[in-house]
């Protein structure tokens, strides 16, 4: 292996060495995009670490260019103490990656196609059987291992996608947006094994557009959005960058003419003290502001009295969403080309 080096944290913890490492990663594909940008990030290992952001932001290219399906036209790669350049081939051998197409055999039984995946992996002949059956049993196919693929649910097909993905026992795995048009309730049952994985000592990096899933699995998140890295820290962190609470306003009416109408009145009010953010909703309104518990009951006072009729209207504490929405100007999931719906309040 190549010597990694070390990422530091908090000076009374050990540091951990890095298990992803991307030093200025540009891909430009032949069609002129430039899908990724600059891209650095260090993931140590043991950490669950997921990667945010909306449609065509640039997830799944610059997983392709860490697990060296695709060549970065710029920068470097390593990962697990390999470059992606000159050790591709140890690279790969050192990683799980579950793509966003399932990549098993639909004609094959659970079985075959993990025991398919231990030869590919070359995992040793006389540890298969054994490797096979704890794996199934780990997401729960155990009971219907030899039934064909395709009488599974799309929940039961990307459980068998993650033990194809973890027959050779990698120490770091990429989930390439795992839970993708599952129900709620597979969706959670993946989370729970991604969990039991990361806790078992696997790092996990893992792209998703589900905020709610980056909130309850990882430890640390990056916000990708047109192909640059625009945010990056904890959950927590993240949250607190949004600077307040969330006042939601729902409009009885929220035709583009009444919301742009109440966004003014909200901004000329002064009650927000010239701080805070405004954004249109489908619904109406969201104010973000240090002031938002305060200052609530008076702005709906203020749309009212300019004859603007409220539906409901609630104050939270910031979700991802609150922040999703406060960095990249549109909701989580949604992408509306050269749309900015949010203003600064005080502008
Ligand atoms: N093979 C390709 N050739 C040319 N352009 C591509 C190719 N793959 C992706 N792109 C473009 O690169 C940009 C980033 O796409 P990418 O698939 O990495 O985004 P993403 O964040 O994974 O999106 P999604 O959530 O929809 O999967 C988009 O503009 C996309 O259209």
């Amino acid at each position: 292996m190549q010597p990694v080096s070390a990422t530091t944290s908090s000076p009374a913890e050990t540091p951990r060495r890095a298990a992803i490492r991307a030093d200025g990663v540009s891909v430009t594909y032949a069609s002129g995009t430039e899908a990724v940008k600059n891209v650095s990030l260090t993931v140590p290992e043991g950490e669950f670490f997921g990667f945010l952001g909306p449609n065509g932001a640039g997830k799944t290219t610059t997983i392709k260019a860490l697990v060296t399906l695709l060549d970065p036209t710029g920068g470097a790669v390593t990962v697990n103490g390999f470059d992606a350049r000159r050790d591709r081939r140890a690279l790969r051998g050192s990683i799980g990656y579950m793509a966003q197409e399932t990549s098993i055999d639909l004609e094959l039984t659970a079985r075959e196609n993990v025991r398919f995946a231990c030869e590919a992996y070359g995992v040793p002949r006389g540890e298969r059987t054994a490797r096979i059956d704890d794996l199934l049993a780990l997401v729960d196919l155990a009971d219907v291992a030899d039934d064909q693929a395709k009488t599974y649910s799309g929940g039961m097909k990307k459980r068998l996608d993650v033990a194809t993905a973890l027959v050779h026992r990698p120490p770091l795995v990429f989930l390439d947006e795992p839970t993708t048009g599952l129900d709620p309730k597979a969706r959670n049952r993946l989370w729970e094994y991604f969990r039991r994985i990361n806790e078992e000592g696997t790092t996990v990096f893992l792209t998703t557009q589900y905020l709610e899933e980056a909130d309850q699995l990882c430890d640390r998140l990056a916000v990708i959005d047109d192909g640059r890295i625009v945010a990056e820290g904890t959950p927590a962190e993240l949250k607190a960058r949004v600077g307040g609470d969330v006042l939601s306003v729902d409009l009885v009416d929220a035709d583009a003419v009444t919301v742009e109408r109440a966004e003014r009145v909200v901004r000329e009010s002064g009650l927000l003290d010239g701080e805070g953010v405004v954004s249109r909703t489908d619904t109406g309104l969201s104010v973000t502001s240090q002031r938002a518990r305060r200052v609530g009951t008076d702005l709906l006072v203020a749309l009212r009295d300019a004859g603007i009729l409220v539906e409901g209207f609630e104050v939270h504490s910031p979700t991802l969403d609150d922040v999703f929405l406060a960095i990249t100007g549109v909701p989580a999931g949604e992408r509306v080309a050269g749309a900015n719906a949010t203003t600064g309040a005080g502008r």
